[in-house]
């Protein structure tokens, strides 16, 4: 099996997971910042979990799994502690439900990687199951490499990638050559160190040199 990488959007989609330990809990977190309708069914649970039910961000069901728990789930996880009962939560899905089954690789339709995240940019690291701790080692190494400054940098040039791209007196090519420069790394630089009104008023020098250059010829 070769897996096919993609960003996904969950908002307000149905996921159940089974279980309401540590694994679950990792689970639950990221289902929830992508904005996922969850429901959780377990008989006992972790306080952070007891605490996202108390504040109305998921649905909790303290009671052992019964398959009809995920019948309108488009997404399912099974990670409680006890294999029957992670096979029993495989088996009461059908081919259209995505299913992640912690204990069990091969029977996963998903599984989940490691991620960075620094809002808009996201870099995800999986091993295809052969070790998740690579995963996450690799996800500390990266973070200390990828600075929160690529929050505030990412958005910087979606901004001004938009702005060039509504420029309708630009050529194309002068269009991917302001684009490119501005993927040179000073603009990083400044993001770095704060140097913000530089930042943006050397990005705005680069495209109006760019059409004073393209009314020359
Ligand atoms: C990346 C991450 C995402 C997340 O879960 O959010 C994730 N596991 C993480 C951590 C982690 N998992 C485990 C350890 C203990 C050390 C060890 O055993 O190696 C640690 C490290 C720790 O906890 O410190 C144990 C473990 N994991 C799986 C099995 C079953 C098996 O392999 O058979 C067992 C043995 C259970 C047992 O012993 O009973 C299976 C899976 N774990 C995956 C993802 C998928 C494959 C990802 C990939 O392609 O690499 C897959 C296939 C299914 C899935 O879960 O989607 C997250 C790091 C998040 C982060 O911090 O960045
Ligand atoms: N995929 C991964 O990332 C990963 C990482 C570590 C461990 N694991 C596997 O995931 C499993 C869960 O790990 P954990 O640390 O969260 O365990 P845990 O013991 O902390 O939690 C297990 C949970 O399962 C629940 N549970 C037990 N029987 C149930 C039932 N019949 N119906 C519903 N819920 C039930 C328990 O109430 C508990 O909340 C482990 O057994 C391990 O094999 C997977």
């Amino acid at each position: 099996m070769r897996p096919y990488a993609m960003m996904v959007n969950l908002e307000n989609k149905r996921c159940a997971v089974v279980g309401g330990g540590q694994v679950a809990e990792r689970k639950i977190a990221s289902l929830l910042a992508a904005g996922a309708a969850v429901s959780v069914v377990s008989p006992s649970c972790t306080a952070l979990i007891r605490e996202w039910e108390q504040a109305g961000k998921l649905t909790l069901r303290l009671r052992p799994f019964v398959p009809d728990d995920v019948a309108d789930a488009v997404l399912v996880i099974a990670a409680t502690s006890d294999p029957a009962v992670n096979l029993a939560v495989y088996e009461a899905c059908g081919p259209q439900q995505w299913i992640n089954v912690a204990d069990r690789p091969d029977l996963c339709s998903f599984t989940v990687p490691s991620v960075v995240e620094r809002g808009d940019l996201t870099v995800a690291i999986s091993t295809g199951g052969n070790n998740p701790g690579l995963a996450k080692k690799m996800r500390s190494q990266l973070e200390a490499w990828i600075g929160p400054e690529y929050e505030d940098y990412t958005l910087f040039l979606g901004k001004m990638r938009r702005r060039v791209l509504a420029l309708d007196e630009l050529r194309p090519a002068n269009k991917r050559a302001i684009l490119a420069e501005l993927l040179d790394d000073r603009f990083l630089h400044w993001t770095r160190s704060g140097e913000i009104e530089r930042r943006d008023r050397e990005a705005e020098a680069v495209v109006a040199g760019w059409l004073e250059r393209q009314e020359e010829t």
